[in-house]
């Protein structure tokens, strides 16, 4: 077990300690720019609260995918590995609103057999989750994560999602779902490429 296993994703993850004073300011900033009272009793903490959630929501900045995939196994296993269903929240770097959904994501191990263990995917998806972010490159940091640090025949990502930026403010289009996919190595072959989107899309 690596280190990164025992450390939640919390302010100071990859050593980084997040600002929150400096947050919190800014919060009773907008709170009095909307026309608010900080000071009322509901308001008081919140600019603490926020900072705290912000360094949450932003924690996969400071962590390092290399670290994370470091631990691997010598499986006997030339084909398909997939997760699939894995729910994530983010925050859209336009509009600092969250965009939330699932992420499936399938390869097929190297020659050297690297295999990595299942919930490093999972938590692969929270490192780049946890950031401003805008769903095609979440999607394309995954999968070059994984061909990176795993050295796998191939790769496949597809994310599903729902951008909030999209449905309470804006264009205002609830339930409205953006999917993007990634595709790396022997998983770009046509038969390959089927049997994981049955797989990911068969429910
Ligand atoms: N491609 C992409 N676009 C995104 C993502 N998240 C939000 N957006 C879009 O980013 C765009 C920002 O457009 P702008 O015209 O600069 O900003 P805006 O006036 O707030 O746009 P509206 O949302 O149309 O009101 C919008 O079309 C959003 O839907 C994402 O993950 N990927
Ligand atoms: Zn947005």
């Amino acid at each position: 077990m690596t280190d990164i296993d025992e450390q939640p994703l919390t302010a100071t993850a990859g050593g980084f300690e997040v600002d929150q004073p400096r947050i919190a300011r800014a919060v009773r900033e907008i709170l009095e720019a909307i026309g608010e009272d900080p000071d009322r009793d509901g308001l008081q903490e919140t600019p603490k609260r926020v900072a705290k959630a912000y360094a949450e929501f932003f924690a996969g900045l400071h962590q390092d995918p290399a670290e994370l995939l470091g631990t691997t196994f010598d499986i006997e296993h030339d084909e398909l590995v997939l997760v699939k269903d894995i729910p994530f929240y983010s925050t859209c770097e336009h509009h600092l609103v969250p965009f939330h959904g699932t992420a499936h994501i399938g390869y097929i191990p190297g020659r050297d057999g690297k295999v990595t263990g299942l919930s490093k995917l999972a938590r692969l998806v929270e490192l780049y989750a946890r950031r401003p972010q805008v769903q095609e490159r979440l999607t394309t940091q995954i999968v070059e994560a994984l061909m990176a640090h795993l050295d796998p025949r191939g790769a496949i990502v597809v994310v599903e999602c729902e951008h909030l930026c999209m449905s309470m403010r804006g264009v205002r289009k609830p339930g409205a779902k953006t999917v993007t996919s990634a595709v790396r190595g022997q998983l770009r072959q046509p038969a390959t490429r089927a049997e994981a989107m049955s797989l990911i899309l068969g429910k």
